[in-house]
């Protein structure tokens, strides 16, 4: 090679290194990526081949070496008493050969290799230290060296164990993943979208936001969960497996995703597995992107051990990105029932992975700009984990000149009136109380299933009830008569009369419901339920002050100061004035009922004294959760009393978490608290 052409590969060389750095930084540091995961991988994987054909220019600080970035001066540093690695990356079944190909090479004895196959969870990597199985520390894995003491952030998230149980070692330092459920995500991001506030790109984007930041309130009120899947430390005896340790993790109490982890005797079963694991990847409650594959015996990956920043025992197979291009073909605005205004782009439909997309989000006119993207542009678009994919950039090598810019609009597309945008928000609003767009959001969340629930009041009859100017405010809903309805299209006695009763029977609804239902700006289901846990009727609430709501658990300051500037508000108090006298009577639940046991299926055993097997049904019921009487694959928790016999041993071989009734009732009034 010419000194000439070494030159070009050594400036190629900084040049990537240097984009890496930068996003890493941007990635790790601030969690504001500005480019998508594959798109890193693709210059990591560029700078990765020159590295391999140029080992010379492999230095400690080459991103090839370093595990993520910076800790935040925010926290107070956590030093890892081994280092948080990260994984080397493979994209298809020939990466995997490979890999398979230098594990055996390495090895003295390859007879008992097996694999280890676990999904590869997106969210914020921790390491949760436990010292005679109480928890003492949660740090994020920072540059692998050094992370950042989340510990009081770690302590709200209802699935991580504050205490162990069984027969847990003196001394452990567990490692798993925390990330939020797509259906969370989706609610979250589907709340902040109607308020005008800004939508996050991703679930791990928001799990990284809502951990790594000051405030324990904030990280309580995001429904996180953690997936463990590794330790960093133990104390005595060390299974021989991986699948063992695994196994052990759950006994003493931690969340890991044991259903879905799978053995493979070689290396063409974990291909194999690779392909299953994408074909479901859309089922799962839980972005994933990528499968996990590690040396299942602990004695073989002692002898493989670690390089600078990777074990030479595991790999990630990663997923490719649900990426196309398309065409922009337009832009609609939408007025959110708060009046913000945000842009959605019309896209030219085409097939993301399966799933046909027209349009995505544009989120607001700062990312607008930021992405330069104009009327006309074919984009890359990208499906996230949210209803709604974003546009990840320009292709800009196809604009030919014709496209138009998207201009920020001056005034309502509904009502015409002036919009303001405030200094410190993304979009602008309508100011216009009487807005008929903002009437009609605020209607369609009012009637919706987990506000008033009032069957037969769709998107489609709320528009006909606007335009007949059969109502002009949400207390006109209860003002309707049988007349009114006859102007609809297709309406019978039996459908009017369905009406008129489920607008009667949303009267009773719970005090829960109703104040989501009147759409108080940060006020989402959960926060509605920890509301009403603490005031026990709707006047209490209105009387109350930013002092007292802000001495609650979750609430900070811009919650505590949406809902007393709500109360305070004229308009607001006619509405509630208007609805008690139309006989709307919202009431509190005896039992506060949720949904965090949803799909889960408890069994209780032995001789229960803390309360009564009755009373722990109901308890479980309350909460969405099923009672059986069997303990099966199917069992996720086991509350075992006194002299608990078969279906205990059944529930340890299983790996199904048990419960004394203590850690029963915690888990219950945990729910409560929050
Ligand atoms: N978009 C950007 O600008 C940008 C910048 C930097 C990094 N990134 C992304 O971040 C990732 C790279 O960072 P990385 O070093 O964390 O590597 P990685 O995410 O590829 O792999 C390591 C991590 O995987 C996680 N993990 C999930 N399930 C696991 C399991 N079952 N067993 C073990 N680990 C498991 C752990 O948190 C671990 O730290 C890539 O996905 C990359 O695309 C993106
Ligand atoms: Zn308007």
């Amino acid at each position: 090679m010419t000194s000439a052409s070494f030159k070009l590969i050594r400036q190629q060389h900084q040049k990537l290194s240097q984009q890496l750095h930068h996003h890493s930084y941007r990635y790790h540091t601030l969690d504001q990526p500005e480019i998508t995961d594959s798109e890193y991988d693709q210059l990591l994987k560029k700078l990765l081949d020159i590295e391999a054909q140029h080992p010379e220019l492999i230095t400690p600080d080459s991103p090839s070496q370093r595990v993520g970035s910076t800790p935040l001066s925010g926290f107070s540093p956590a030093k890892h008493v081994t280092p948080m690695l990260s994984l080397e990356n493979a994209f298809n079944g020939s990466d995997l050969r490979d890999f398979d190909t230098r594990v055996k090479r390495f090895l003295s004895r390859t007879e008992d290799l097996q694999y280890l196959c676990e999904p590869k969870l997106d969210g914020v990597a921790v390491a949760l230290t436990y010292q005679q199985g109480k928890l003492i520390r949660g740090a994020t894995r920072g540059n692998g060296l050094t992370g950042e003491d989340i510990t009081q952030n770690v302590r709200t998230i209802g699935a991580i164990p504050l205490q162990l149980q069984n027969d847990y070692p003196e001394q452990l330092e567990v490692r798993g993943e925390i990330y939020m459920e797509l259906e969370a995500f989706r609610k979250l991001n589907l709340q902040r979208r109607e308020e005008g506030e800004a939508t996050f790109a991703n679930p791990r984007n928001l799990t990284a936001g809502s951990l790594r930041q000051l405030d324990p309130k904030l990280t309580a009120s995001r429904t996180l969960t953690i997936s463990c899947y590794g330790i960093g430390a133990i104390s005595g005896e060390m299974p021989a497996t991986h699948q063992q340790l695994l196994e052990a993790l759950s006994h003493w109490g931690f969340k890991v995703n044991l259903s879905i982890i799978q053995t493979a005797d070689n290396i063409e079963a974990v291909i194999d597995r690779y392909a299953e694991l994408q074909a479901i990847r859309e089922t799962l409650p839980y972005e994933i992107d990528g499968m996990v594959i590690k040396v299942n015996s602990i004695a073989l990956q002692q002898e493989l051990g670690e390089k600078s920043r990777t074990p030479r025992w595991a790999i990630a197979a990663k997923f490719p990105a649900r990426q196309e291009q398309t065409v922009l073909e337009s832009v609609r605005l939408q007025v959110g029932r708060t009046g913000a205004v945000t842009p959605v782009a019309n896209l030219r439909p085409v097939n993301v992975s399966g799933v046909t997309v027209s349009s995505a989000s544009l989120h607001n006119w700062d990312e607008i700009s930021r992405l330069d993207v104009r009327i006309g542009d074919t984009i890359v678009v990208e499906r996230a984990g949210d209803v709604i994919p974003d546009i990840v950039r320009v292709v800009l090598e196809k604009r030919s000149g014709n496209e138009t810019l998207i201009s920020e609009p001056s005034h309502c597309p509904s009502c015409g009136s002036k919009l303001i945008r405030e200094l410190d928000e993304v979009v602008p609003r309508c100011q216009n109380l009487d807005c008929p767009a903002r009437l009609k959001e605020s209607l369609k969340h009012f009637c919706s299933r987990e506000a008033m629930d009032i069957e037969g009041l769709g998107d489609r009859q709320i528009d006909q009830l606007l335009r007949l100017k059969l109502v002009n405010s949400i207390a006109d809903l209860y003002r309707l008569r049988r007349e009114d309805l006859f102007q609809f299209e297709r309406m019978g006695d039996k459908l009017a009369d369905k009406l008129l009763k489920a607008i009667a029977a949303s009267k009773q609804r719970p005090l829960e419901n109703f104040i989501f239902a009147l759409g108080i700006r940060h006020v989402g289901k959960h926060l509605a339920k920890l509301i009403v846990h603490h005031f026990d009727s709707l006047e209490k609430l209105a009387a109350t002050t930013t002092e007292e709501l802000l001495a609650l658990h979750e609430i900070g300051p811009q919650v505590s100061a949406s809902i007393v500037h709500f109360f305070n508000a004229e308009t607001n108090q006619k509405l509630l004035q208007d609805l008690q006298e139309l006989g709307v009577n919202p009431h509190k639940e005896e039992r506060i009922s949720g949904d965090r046991f949803q799909g889960k299926t408890f069994v209780f055993t032995g001789s229960l004294e803390r309360f009564s097997r009755k009373e722990g049904t109901a308890l479980v019921e309350a909460q969405g959760g099923r009672v059986s009487g069997s303990v099966s694959k199917k069992t996720d928790y086991v509350v075992a009393g006194a002299e608990a016999g078969s279906k205990l041993t059944k529930a340890e071989q299983l790996g199904i978490q048990i419960l004394s009734e203590d850690d029963f009732l915690q888990l219950i009034e945990q729910d409560i608290e929050k």
